[in-house]
């Protein structure tokens, strides 16, 4: 671990204490790269190899001359420098064990060298070095990174244990970023091959990115200027399914998925992400801890708790030396990008299906199109600069490789960590070439540094100043106009509620006026049918039966006795009549009957008059109801008409203030 040399020299004091992580880290593991004492002891052929890999170590802790350089107020330049790549094996895991698995991998703590043997045929093969799958020829091979971490017994004198990785890796990252460079440390294997493990790692083993946050407030915390301030602010998101997702801010139930922007000076980031400011490395442990719960994971045949997402957590540390004596401002602004990639996994592996599976052949998707970006990018030969050149670069046709695309071949210095299982040959073979190849590839790191005067600091604050004050203009403005448009809302809603309210009403109204009007159609049918009888009985009158019998005789001896007297006038005309003679009871019946009769037909008369009268009367009113139900129809059409115009009116208005 070391400090930034131009502040020590700032004020003339030598580098704080070394990292808390490990009683092993110290200024030599940190120049030889190698941290566990078996690989100390062979240090020298480690030294010579990383040496000439252009390692960022070795280019940083020489170039202290980058630390003071410039003070143009312009990042300074630097050399370029390749990707650092080493390589991990991890140990069995129990389905290993239990199958009885040979471990494929040797590593020669010497010469950094990762060899792969391919399996045998058979047991009784042991002496054959080659064998036979799907028709291709196995053979063992051999590859020399920058590291070889041996993992996989712990019992061996070159195990590397977590803090190894740290020690060798991750110290030496920070240091560069301290110097004011951006890094970029990603993971990369087939699933189950343990990135997770080492880019994390357990509460009882933590991995790279624990130890790195540790590391980096310690150095902080013991910043022996009072003249530098610290600024550290993380984010964390995942790429799942081709789609970015912020882990800092909770889930949600459609998930929300975050844009990615391009900035001509920072390239591609994701727009909206959570960046929020760390004081110390519990705060920073609470939201990495909080971020990674929220990481889709889920169990496959391959791992327990497989990654199913591409996650990437990122700090960034902003210096800013403030120079008393000239009132001058240095601001040195550095990402640190920690990336633990989703595994490649075979779905006749991980018998996968449903979700499983479409996660899968998206993980599948954007790992080889970063082995196509890393094998254009390594691919020297290539032009990179010009504009055809870019375009032979694929970062656009996958969501990781565009975000990555300035860890991958621009303003960063950066390793990948090639995960391998100790027992499967050809995904072990397909990581070792990937990571062979991204050997080859140059970034081209700077030191992001600004050197500030104190005029242009003042211009800069006035600036800034006037930047606020139209920025809270805006806001105070879209408040009022948020306020407006609330109150428009809740007008428009009231109003809504009193149209519904008033329709419901006149629906209720028809209906009683429809009942209304069945019940007087029904009640004037009646009085027809009743007014029709009346008549026709009037009209022609139908004695009942009895009557007619007893009446009949009656009627035609009345007709006779009415003739007979004329002649018994006649013939009583010269003689006296003898009154006892005379019918008059009969003569007084008849004449009764008669007034009866007449009596009666006066009074039928007379009902049917009054029931024509008020018939006629009630028919009467029928039409004047009639006619005002017509109108009331008339001016309820009326109003809707009016309702349906002033909604239409009120929508508009709602529109145009939305
Ligand atoms: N160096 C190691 N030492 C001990 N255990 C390890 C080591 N590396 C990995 N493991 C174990 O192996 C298993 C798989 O590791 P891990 O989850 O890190 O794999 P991964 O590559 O991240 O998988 P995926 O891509 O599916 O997420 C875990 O149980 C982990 O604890």
């Amino acid at each position: 671990m070391a400090l930034d040399p131009r502040f020590f020299r700032h004020i003339g004091q030598s580098p704080g204490p070394g990292s808390i992580s490990s009683a092993t880290s110290s200024e030599s593991s940190a120049f030889t790269g190698i941290t566990s004492p078996s690989v100390m002891s062979t240090s020298a052929s480690a030294v010579t190899m990383r040496s000439t890999a252009s390692s960022p170590s070795l280019r940083a802790r020489e170039g202290v001359s980058v630390a003071v350089g410039p003070q143009d107020g312009m990042a300074s330049p630097s050399p370029g420098g390749n990707v650092r790549v080493v390589v991990r094996v991890r140990k069995f895991l129990q389905r290993e064990i239990e199958r009885r698995a040979e471990c494929l991998i040797a590593m020669d703590p010497h010469t950094q060298m990762t060899s792969l043997q391919a399996p045998k045929a058979n047991t009784g093969d042991r002496g054959k070095p080659k064998s036979q799958a799907r028709g291709k020829v196995l053979e063992d091979k051999s590859f020399i990174f920058d590291n070889s971490f041996w993992s996989h017994d712990e019992e061996d004198d070159h195990y590397a244990h977590q803090e190894d990785v740290y020690n060798c890796l991750g110290e030496e990252f920070l240091d560069h970023n301290f110097e004011g460079y951006h890094t970029c440390i990603f993971a990369y294997g087939q699933t189950g091959s343990g990135k997770s493990y080492t880019m994390m790692g357990t509460p009882e083993q933590p991995g790279l990115i624990p130890r790195t946050c540790e590391d980096l407030f310690q150095r902080i915390e013991t910043s022996p200027s009072p003249d530098i301030s610290y600024n550290v602010r993380v984010s964390y998101f995942e790429v799942y399914n081709e789609h970015v997702r912020d882990l800092l801010v909770p889930r949600t139930d459609p998930p929300h998925y975050l844009r990615i922007r391009e900035s001509p000076s920072e390239g591609p980031y994701v727009k909206d992400l959570t960046e929020l400011t760390v004081r110390n490395y519990t705060e920073l442990m609470k939201y990495m801890r909080k971020g990674d719960m929220s990481r889709t994971t889920a169990s496959t045949k391959m791992n327990d708790t497989s990654s199913r997402s591409h996650a990437v957590f990122t700090i960034t540390l902003k210096q800013i030396h403030h120079d008393l004596s000239t009132d001058e401002t240095t601001e040195r602004t550095a990402r640190i990008r920690l990336v633990d990639l989703a595994g490649s996994e075979r779905a006749k592996s991980t018998e996968a299906t449903g979700a499983r599976l479409r996660e899968g052949s998206n993980i599948n998707k954007s790992l080889t199109t970063l082995g196509r970006v890393i094998a254009a990018l390594a691919d020297s030969k290539k032009p990179r600069g010009g504009r055809k050149g870019k375009e032979l670069v694929p970062y656009r046709d996958s969501i990781l490789t565009w975000l990555l695309k300035d860890s991958l071949g621009g303003n960063s210095k950066t390793a990948m960590i090639a995960c391998i299982s100790p027992a499967d040959y050809e995904e072990t073979l397909s990581t070792l070439r990937y990571a062979d190849q991204a050997k080859h590839i140059r970034t081209s790191a700077r030191v992001n540094q600004d050197h500030v005067s104190a005029a242009e600091r003042d211009q800069q604050i006035a600036d800034m100043a006037e930047t606020i004050r139209t920025l809270q203009l805006s806001v105070s403005q879209a408040n009022a106009n948020q306020r407006a448009t609330e109150i428009q809302d809740e007008r428009l809603e009231e109003y809504q509620q009193k149209v519904e309210k008033m329709q419901r009403l006149m629906e209720e109204t028809k209906m009683v006026s429809e009942c209304k009007i069945r019940q007087l159609q029904t009640e004037n049918e009646a009085l027809r049918m009743h007014l029709k009888l009346a008549l026709d009985s009037l009209k022609n009158p139908i004695p009942p039966v009895t009557l007619e019998q007893s009446r009949q005789p009656s009627l035609a001896s009345f007709v006779e006795e009415e003739q007979l007297p004329t002649r018994d006038q006649e013939n009583r005309e010269g003689s006296p009549v003898d009154p006892s003679d005379s019918e008059p009871e009969l003569w007084e019946d008849d004449h009764d009957e008669e007034e009866v009769e007449t009596a009666s037909w006066d009074s039928n008369e007379q009902e049917a008059y009054h029931m024509q009268e008020r018939m006629q009367d009630l028919l009467g009113d029928l039409g004047v109801f009639k006619r005002k139900l017509a109108s009331d129809h008339e001016r309820w059409r009326l109003n809707d008409q009016s309702r349906t115009h002033k909604r239409r009116v009120l929508g508009t208005i709602a529109a145009n203030i939305r």
